[in-house]
């Protein structure tokens, strides 16, 4: 694989996001379902919801454990945590990494065997082969190791053979952070890159809030309809696309902590629209 990999950029993010219009209303404009947070790391499902909120989206139901989803209640009081209809799933972020789905947790088993797009992060990477959804994972180097040895391979060939090998939309994290989708008889691959625009950004939580960024992105494409792997792999690089600008923004000032990159989300958004249509 020696061709120069595309960058996802301000214009391509800017076609992915669908902004609301009059005749919206909070079904319609996507709710997504998460579980995820735990005893141990409630924290997780805390960043994950504010950025869900933050990226624009009819509803974030919460239905994971109930430690993270008091915490989350507090932060943000719009989360609702009754089971109900839901459009697209995140699952994983904070949770303990097992093998087999929880059976005290039943939107779990929704999320993963139901037909709506899934994206599985951190410690749902452990029960990915209990996944039949169409699935968007989102692993740093350390977990795709885990899931699929690199063996030498170049970063690209490595995340190319994971999304074949695995079936599913893989974002590989990093200051590259790579998007790919298996590589399909008739469409060929999706294989793009989004660069970092700081390196600030490595810090403990961030990847939980790119999590929610690209579960709210892809649920409000989700309403009535499941997209393509590939269209999954578009709203993917834009979700990633819109947390570096994110993090640009709240690192205006220096330094900052993952929850300050899920509060820019909102401005990233904004100045997505703006400059990305020119
Ligand atoms: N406030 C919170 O509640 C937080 C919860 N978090 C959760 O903590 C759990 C554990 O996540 P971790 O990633 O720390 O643990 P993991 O155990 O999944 O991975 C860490 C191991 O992978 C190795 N590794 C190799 N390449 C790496 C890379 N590029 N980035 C990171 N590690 C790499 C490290 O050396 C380490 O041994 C996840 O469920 C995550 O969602 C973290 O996101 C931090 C914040
Ligand atoms: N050197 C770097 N420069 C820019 N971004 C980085 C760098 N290293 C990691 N990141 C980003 O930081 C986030 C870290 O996610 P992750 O490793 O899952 O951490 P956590 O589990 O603590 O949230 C990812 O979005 C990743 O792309």
């Amino acid at each position: 694989m020696t061709e120069q990999i595309r960058e996802w950029g301000a214009a391509d993010a800017a076609r992915h996001i669908r902004v609301p219009g009059p005749q919206d209303n909070k079904y319609s404009h996507g709710v997504l379902g998460v579980v995820t947070g735990s005893e141990k790391y409630p924290g997780a499902a805390v960043l994950g919801v504010e950025a869900a909120h933050r990226t624009g989206i009819g509803m974030v139901r919460f239905l994971g454990e109930k430690a993270p989803a008091g915490l989350a209640l507090a932060r943000r009081p719009e989360t609702v945590t009754v089971s109900g209809a839901v459009d697209a799933w995140i699952v994983g972020s904070g949770m303990e990494s097992t093998p087999g789905l929880n059976p005290e947790l039943p939107a779990l088993a929704h999320a993963a065997l139901g037909l709506q797009p899934v994206v599985v992060d951190a410690g749902g990477l452990g029960f990915l082969g209990h996944v039949s959804a169409p699935a968007i994972i989102t692993p740093h180097e350390g977990e795709l190791e885990r899931l699929v040895p690199r063996n030498g391979s170049t970063r690209e060939e490595w995340v190319a053979s994971a999304a074949d090998q695995l079936g599913v939309v893989v974002v590989l994290k990093g200051h590259e952070t790579l998007v790919a989708t298996p590589e399909e008889a008739t469409g060929g691959r999706f294989l793009v890159k989004v660069t970092s625009p700081t390196a600030w950004l490595a810090t403990a939580g961030t990847g939980d809030v790119l999590a929610g960024i690209i579960a709210a992105v892809v649920a409000t494409h989700s309403v009535k309809r499941v997209p393509s792997l590939h269209e999954l792999a578009e709203l993917a690089a834009t979700g990633v696309f819109l947390h570096g600008k994110a993090a640009e923004l709240a690192g205006e000032d220096g330094p900052f902590p993952a929850l300050d990159v899920a509060e820019s989300v909102g401005r990233a958004v904004a100045w997505v629209l703006s400059e990305g249509k020119h």
